[in-house]
């Protein structure tokens, strides 16, 4: 009986999966008729069934869509499986769906990995998201100004950094930590009313949280972009787990925000607004439209983090390693800051009187896109680009790697030279294909606060210290590796105070 059993089992088993494989080669099959039908923009031919795939592995993708772009123009498909996915490469593509198009190309493709509210960055282009970034938007501008302003706390974030360095002696150290805690601190700061310091039991809790979801060794980034492309995928053990540790990690985060809230309403003055929780209590939550309730507050907060930290501290980790591998560029902002503001620390307002500054921190931005394939956008509806058909819902990546990388448009693209950024004058310019925020509905929102940390903590860092490799030590691989961002190899660097700034 008992082999019987297993038997049927087994054969129950085989059924199922014989079904499983006919619908799904009658979808690619579907697929590849349709997009036989429509006129869809031209791309490698790719394998049977799996399509290119296999060539959209991390460590070879952004050379294999450069070479494409040779091949096919500024407009691409790709498939994988039953999806179709196209690139924009270069900027003026770029600009003329993301800008020209931008109620059909404002979209995310579907994610399901969250099983909570979609939040903000993965919001699906419409009301609801129109309402979050509303409120966010508004949310950050009123840290703009007064005693408790955007600036006050990030430089006094960057006193605690530099105090963390310091304390290091020079000795060479992988300083990345610190520079994660300090950027996730601002927004700590802003969201909760409070920093943290930065061996706080609940602070680190909160980080591991965060290190799950978008840090530089995890690769649920591109977990998720598999998932997207190819939706069976989610099924597999693997990605499964991925998902589940996704799913608990962003519990957690939403979970304490939303306790914070809650802690929040017992001390909540209308008159002082002392951060983010307390914008939403001042909007009145039960009047709120379009889902605006605290659990998508608490996702909204939890975007800005996931979508504030790990690229704004990854900009300085690059920023750094470029800063020590190029002394003559460290010189010279060291020179210009001296030379404007001796040891006062620069305010935000004066910017403009470091303009080599300005372009150097620039071309770290440029040299390094940390969000090279941008946020993946989607299609509203049905359209055409450049001649070319795009279905609704189709999967778009309007890479940025590609405006800030095309030598035709940055002569020596690896070459780093904050000089790009000035003109004849040694005044900052700002080419058209500068898109590290990305362009048009969906740019980054937080652009205003990252360019005011990315100054701040960057004239605060070299204005205290020297920064090189250890002696000897060569330059780690300059490709980094691609996850949630292009992150740098892990390296060590030395900081050595410089005492007459
Ligand atoms: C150097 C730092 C940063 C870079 C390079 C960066 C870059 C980007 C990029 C490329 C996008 C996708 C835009 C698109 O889909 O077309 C984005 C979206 C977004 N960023 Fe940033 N970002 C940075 C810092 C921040 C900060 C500090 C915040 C807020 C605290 C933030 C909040 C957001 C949000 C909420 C979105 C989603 C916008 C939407 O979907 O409507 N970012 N960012």
């Amino acid at each position: 009986m008992a082999g019987v059993g297993l038997f049927s089992f087994v054969t129950m088993d085989l059924q199922t999966l014989l079904v499983l494989l006919l619908l799904f080669l009658s979808a690619v099959l579907l697929v590849y008729r349709r997009g036989r039908r429509l006129n869809l923009p031209p791309g490698p031919r790719g394998l049977p069934i799996v399509g290119n795939l296999l060539s959209l592995r991390p460590s070879k993708l952004l050379s294999n869509m450069a070479a494409w772009r040779q091949q096919y123009g500024d407009v691409y498909s790709l498939r994988a499986l039953n999806r179709v996915i196209v690139v924009l490469y270069g900027h003026k593509a770029i600009h003329d769906a993301l800008v020209k198009q931008p109620e059909i190309f404002s979209d995310r493709p579907p994610l399901r990995l969250m099983k909570r509210d979609p939040g903000l960055v993965m919001a699906p282009y419409g009301e609801r998201w129109a309402e979050r970034r509303r409120f966010a938007l508004a949310a950050l501008r009123q840290f703009g100004m007064g005693r408790r302003s955007a600036e006050g706390r990030i430089q006094e974030e960057g006193t605690a950094l530099c105090s963390a360095i310091r304390s290091l002696d020079g000795a060479p150290t992988d300083i990345s930590h610190l520079l994660g805690n300090a950027v996730s601190n601002i927004i700590c700061s802003m969201s909760f009313g409070n920093r943290f310091e930065y061996d706080d039991e609940e602070f680190k809790r909160l980080s591991y949280a965060f290190s799950c979801l978008v840090g530089p060794n995890n690769r649920t980034m591109f977990a998720l972009f598999r998932q997207i492309v190819m939706p069976y995928v989610r099924k597999l053990p693997m990605m499964a787990n991925y998902r589940e540790h996704g799913i608990k990690m962003s519990d957690y985060i939403i979970d304490f925000i939303m306790k914070s809230a809650e802690e929040h309403k017992a001390t909540y003055d209308k008159s002082d607004i002392r951060d983010i929780i307390d914008v939403f209590l001042s909007e009145g939550s039960s009047e709120k439209s379009n889902g605006m309730n605290e659990e998508a507050l608490g996702t909204i907060i939890r975007d800005l983090f996931i979508a504030g930290s790990e690229t704004t501290a990854t900009t300085l980790k690059w920023g750094l390693l470029y800063t020590a591998l190029n002394p003559e560029v460290q010189t010279k902002v060291q020179e210009e800051i001296n030379r404007e503001f001796g040891s006062e620390a620069p305010p935000w307002s004066e910017r403009g009187r470091l303009p080599y500054t300005e372009a150097t921190i620039m071309e770290i931005q440029r040299v390094r896109p940390i969000v090279p394939l941008n946020v993946p956008h989607g299609t509203t509806c049905a359209t055409t680009l450049y001649g070319y058909d795009i279905p609704a819902g189709t999967y778009i990546i309007p890479s940025l790697w590609s405006a800030m990388m095309d030598p035709e448009v940055t002569p020596e693209p690896e070459t780093f030279r904050p000089e790009r950024f000035l003109d004849d004058e040694g005044k900052v310019v700002k080419p058209e294909w500068f898109l590290p925020f990305s362009t048009g509905r969906r740019r980054c929102l937080g652009e205003q606060l990252a360019k005011m940390e990315l100054f701040l903590f960057y004239t605060s860092l070299l204005q205290h210290f020297t920064f090189s490799l250890p002696d000897g030590a060569p330059a780690p691989p300059m490709d980094g590796s691609l996850g949630f961002v292009l992150a740098p190899t892990p390296y060590d660097v030395c900081a050595v105070p410089r005492h007459n700034p």
